[in-house]
């Protein structure tokens, strides 16, 4: 997975990568070439009291030495910028992916993960880019070249090198191998801890009320405990990842001294050139230890890249269609034909035989008990989730054929919880519409009896708006999320519960000015209040995923019993309140 990711996002870098590795090749060549020229000074220059040749080949290694720091310097630049763009890549396509997931692909994640993959995780794979662009080509070379040299300097003490080296790749190996699956479980108590912290904050009116801080606090604990378990178990693998370099890097070097000093004594090798083989052995095994810091990041990159590629390979369920179908004109009649949803893993159906035609310019209401499948039905129209049996279309054409974004396009939704974004309130009421006039948007405002409450507030249109409006009441929310749709002006108009947190006047002073904004539209209204909905052109009863009742008030409080259950539940509700 990790090759896969890699090669795809790697691919609009070759020509940086082909740079880099220039410049890489250059920095060795000179690295490898000094412990040579040194060699040469001791046994020509300083033993031969040669002072010219010492001047000569000293000149020689500080031109190669400025060579070789610029041709670094250049290498890091290539590398981190290649690093850098990959990582912003890589997060921009999990963006883009996750902007293409339906509500199921979202829960099935769900967002912590989602978070975690797109930060933590690209950055471990951004790392090893880091890494393998600054050793990718100087290691190999550093090792074969180094080799080459060495051998060049001194061939019978070469089964000594072969022998460290040898070793050293054994123990990496076997250390390395048992750290993968314990770098995979570090990431996943990364998103675990992040669950609990996005879960606290968001709920952290709920925890104070219900006094559950120190519950909340020990959850913390525990996940937190947990990665920090999981670390340590990755992280005692990694102490005794480097004293294993070390140990064999020592004994090596004693063991080149030892053999190497008596070979000086018996006269078959100048001491400069047993200087030099011992600067290419520590050169050597310097980069098998550099090497070994890659490999070292790579299984933990590669459980990330494992990750990365699940939400880039997800394909989502709500995808557009191969062969879009245009409606010859969006009027705005939707129809519903024995429509049937049932929730992935769920074992039974939420919505069933659904049957419904609402018209331009019609009100249709969607009323009944908690969880009877209302938010369902009109989430159907967006396509947040797909029907399991039978079509939902838009003027004759099934929503499932046409263009996604020409769909929305053509929706105003006001979700059940109301969300704003980070910025004021005019980028907000510009969100559907950017070219929004400020006239239009105070307009969309009266309507949706948000004027007052606008005009109050510091900065009018310019007031800031906290992420997820939480610097306002859930009423000014709901309210500015009416108007936000408002400002669309959209042929269909999707209210879910949108008018729940509104006091009974409020309700019914937005419906009368609504009445003539949506005048054209088709608009569907979910409610719980049947004051809400008692002017609609047709309500529908849903009772545990059925349609128990259609038709207008006056006729469903004739002849349907669930109706009239719920308007009597109210009626007793309004005079136990007023008693
Ligand atoms: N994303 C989901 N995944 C699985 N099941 C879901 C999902 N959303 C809703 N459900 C289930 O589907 C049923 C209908 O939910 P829905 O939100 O449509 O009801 P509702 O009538 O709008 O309820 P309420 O009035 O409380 O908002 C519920 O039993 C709920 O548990």
């Amino acid at each position: 997975m990790l090759l896969g990711l890699l090669r795809r996002h790697l691919r609009p870098f070759l020509g940086l990568l082909g740079a880099l590795a220039a410049a890489q090749l250059a920095s060795v060549v000179c690295q490898l070439y000094l412990p040579s020229l040194n060699a040469d000074i001791l046994d020509k220059g300083v033993a031969r009291g040669d002072t010219t040749y010492i001047w000569h080949l000293g000149g020689w290694m500080l031109a190669i030495t400025v060579v070789q720091v610029g041709a670094a310097i250049t290498a890091a630049f290539f590398g981190s910028t290649i690093a850098m763009s990959f990582g912003r890549d890589v997060r921009g396509a999990i963006f883009a992916q996750v902007s293409r997931f339906s509500a199921r692909e979202v829960n099935e994640f769900g967002a912590p993960t989602l978070i975690t993959r797109n930060t933590n995780d690209v950055q471990q794979v951004q790392l090893v880019v880091l890494m393998a662009c600054t050793l990718m080509v100087s290691a190999p070379i550093m090792m074969v070249g180094g080799i080459f040299m060495a051998l060049r300097e001194d061939a019978p003490l070469a089964p000594l090198m072969v022998a460290a080296m040898v070793v050293l790749g054994i123990a990496v190996g076997l250390i390395v191998r048992r750290m993968i699956p314990g770098f995979r479980l570090m990431q996943k108590r990364v998103d675990g801890v992040n669950r609990v912290m996005r879960e606290h904050l968001s709920g952290v009116r709920v925890i104070r009320a219900f006094v559950r801080e120190p519950y909340e606090k020990e959850r913390f604990a525990v996940a937190n405990d947990e990665l920090t378990q999981a670390s340590i178990r990755v992280g005692r693998l990694m102490a005794a990842l480097f004293p294993t370099v070390f140990m064999v890097m020592n004994v090596s070097t004693v063991g080149v001294w030892w053999f190497g000093g008596h070979q000086v004594d018996a006269g078959t090798i100048q001491i400069g050139s047993l200087t030099a083989y011992m600067t290419y052995l520590i050169q050597i095994l310097m980069s098998v230890m550099m090497a070994t810091f890659m490999v070292m990041m790579v299984p933990r990159a590669a459980v990330a890249a494992e990750r990365i590629e699940g939400v880039l390979r997800t394909e989502p369920s709500v995808h557009p269609p191969a062969h879009v179908v245009e409606p010859e004109q969006i009027r705005g009649v939707v129809r519903f034909e024995d429509v049937e949803m049932q929730y992935p893993g769920a074992d039974k159906p939420v919505l069933c035989g659904v049957d419904l035609v609402a018209h331009p310019g019609q009100t249709v209401a969607i009323i009944g008990s908690t969880g009877s499948g209302k938010s369902t039905l009109i989430s159907l129209v967006a396509r947040l989730f797909d029907t399991t049996h039978g079509t939902v279309s838009i003027d004759g054409v099934d929503v499932r054929d046409m263009d996604p974004d020409k769909l929305w396009g053509h929706l105003g939704i006001v979700p059940q919880r109301p969300y704003l974004f980070s910025g004021t309130v005019a980028s907000n009421m510009r969100y559907g519409n950017p070219d929004a006039t400020d006239e239009q948007i105070w307009d969309a405002l009266a309507i949706a009896q948000a004027t007052g409450f606008v005009r109050g507030l510091d900065g009018q249109l310019e007031a800031p708006v906290n992420q997820g409006g939480t610097n306002l009441s859930g009423g000014q929310r709901q309210r500015l999320c009416i108007a936000r749709a408002l400002v669309a002006h959209p042929r269909i108009y999707l209210f879910d519960d949108a008018f729940s947190a509104l006091d009974l006047s409020t309700d019914r002073r937005l419906r009368t000015a609504l009445a003539p904004h949506v005048r054209d539209a088709t608009v569907f209204v979910v409610a719980q209040r049947i004051s809400t909905i008692a002017d609609a052109d047709q309500i529908v009863v849903l009772d545990g995923g059925r349609m128990v009742g259609i038709g207008t008030h006056e006729e469903l409080a004739q002849n349907c019993p669930t109706y009239q259950e719920i308007v009597e539940s109210q009626r007793a509700e309004k005079v136990g309140s007023v008693a």
